[in-house]
């Protein structure tokens, strides 16, 4: 007999989601069947599964989260944004606490139809991402002339930064996969190349371990604005704009915590036979 599941295509500035409710029945593809489900020819397509299951501990759920590379892993931006975006369209009561492998994260919508998260704090220091020996500034040698030294920083998940005078003219297709396989990350990390515009703008261009050029990264948009405030590029609130459209971030004095505020929209609602897809 084959199971057929429900799910709902989402995206956050087009940086795209499939979504499935496991919360009654779980849900725990092979990372050949992720793998299968994400080809945008053959399956459904899509950059992270995301997997709505309940919550473990003082959360409302807890979500999981897939690369289309099959890789499970503990932050996405994005998709926090369109879990909650779900949740509350479906009467869950604000603010919604949405667990994940990287922490509890809090979100509410933020009154302009737009939703906000508290993706929790963000570390910068050399020892933020696992690197294959300790550094403390990071010069990856990428066979290119001309690119700066990388920040790391985590905020759930490992983000490598560089500044760059234009975003624009950086060949992300070749120096994305370069940053993300280095030999200094030996669990890969997320590739950002970003332009200060001014104090409280940003341009951001973003190759994504295990999904590749991406139109939006919520988590790195909140990595380099860490990176920038550091640098003191900018100040702690900023406009971060990507490929698919403008991030609200902000990093809090007080305690840390990067405040994320976005869009988070349904494309589609569908049903999937699981055995019609190869895994
Ligand atoms: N699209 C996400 C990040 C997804 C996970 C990332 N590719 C990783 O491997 O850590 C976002 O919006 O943050």
């Amino acid at each position: 007999m084959s199971a057929r599941r429900d799910f709902v295509k989402m995206h956050g500035l087009g940086n795209d989601f499939v979504v499935v409710d496991a919360r009654q029945e779980p849900f725990a593809p092979s990372p050949a069947r992720v793998r299968a489900l994400a080809d945008r020819r053959e399956g459904i397509g899509f950059d992270q599964l995301i997997v709505i299951e309940p919550a473990d501990d003082t959360g409302d759920v807890f979500m999981r989260i897939y690369n289309a590379d099959g890789g499970e892993v503990s932050a996405c931006g994005n998709a926090t944004r369109c879990v909650a975006a779900r949740l509350f369209a479906h009467g869950a009561s604000s603010p919604l606490l949405i667990e994940t492998r990287a922490g509890v994260l809090t979100a509410w919508p933020s009154g302009d139809g737009r939703i906000s998260v508290d993706m929790g704090p963000a570390r910068t220091d050399w020892d933020a991402i696992p690197l294959a020996e300790p550094a403390d500034t990071l010069h990856l040698d990428l066979g290119v002339p001309g690119v700066p030294e990388v920040v790391a920083v985590n905020v759930g998940n490992p983000h490598a930064v560089a500044f760059v005078p234009d975003a624009e003219a950086v060949a992300l297709d070749t120096l994305g996969p370069r940053v993300e396989h280095h030999a200094m990350f030996p669990e890969r990390a997320n590739a950002s190349f970003a332009t200060v515009l001014d104090g409280e703008t940003i341009r951001l261009r973003v190759w994504e371990r295990g999904a590749g050029i991406t139109r939006a990264c919520g988590t790195a948009a909140c990595a380099v604005c860490v990176a920038a405030v550091r640098r003191g590029l900018t100040g702690r609130q900023v406009t971060v704009h990507l490929d698919g459209g403008p991030l609200e971030l902000a990093w809090r004095e007080r305690d840390g915590h990067v405040i994320k505020t976005g869009p988070a929209a349904v494309s589609f609602t569908g049903q999937v036979d699981e055995s019609a897809i190869a895994a």
